[in-house]
């Protein structure tokens, strides 16, 4: 999938370890989503976005936090003056799940020009 691809497809519910996406894919995703790491063995993505001051910062997690109730899936959020640190996993298959790719890609999109 391109990063275009990711940016405009829709999350679906995923239940269960068969959803979890082995390593090769999730490695093929990661090069899609410059900027995105992988974290906590594998079973997390993040990134971390900078911003001018607080209210940049704040305005972009509300922003992602509309989309994740769009799309039914949320991520870990944590942001003071500066900065806002995104990690996405699929808690319902115990790791990485397309979903968290599609996300990531719909995060970067709301900063890009
Ligand atoms: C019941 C509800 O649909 C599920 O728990 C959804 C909600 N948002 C979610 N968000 C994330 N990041 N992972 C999930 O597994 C998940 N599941």
């Amino acid at each position: 999938m391109s990063t275009e691809e990711l940016r405009k497809a829709s999350c679906q519910p995923l239940k269960g370890a068969e959803h979890r996406l082995p390593a090769d894919q999730v490695n093929a995703l990661l090069v899609k989503l410059p900027g995105w790491t992988l974290l906590d063995d594998g079973r997390m993505i993040g990134r971390d976005y900078r911003f001018d001051g607080f209210l940049g910062a704040l305005s972009f997690a509300n922003a992602l936090g509309w989309i994740a109730e769009q799309e039914n899936h949320h991520p870990d959020l944590e942001l003071g003056w500066g900065y806002c640190r995104v990690r996405f996993s699929t808690h319902d298959v115990g790791g990485l799940s397309r979903n968290d790719f599609i996300c990531a890609a719909k995060a970067d999109a709301l900063l890009a020009s």
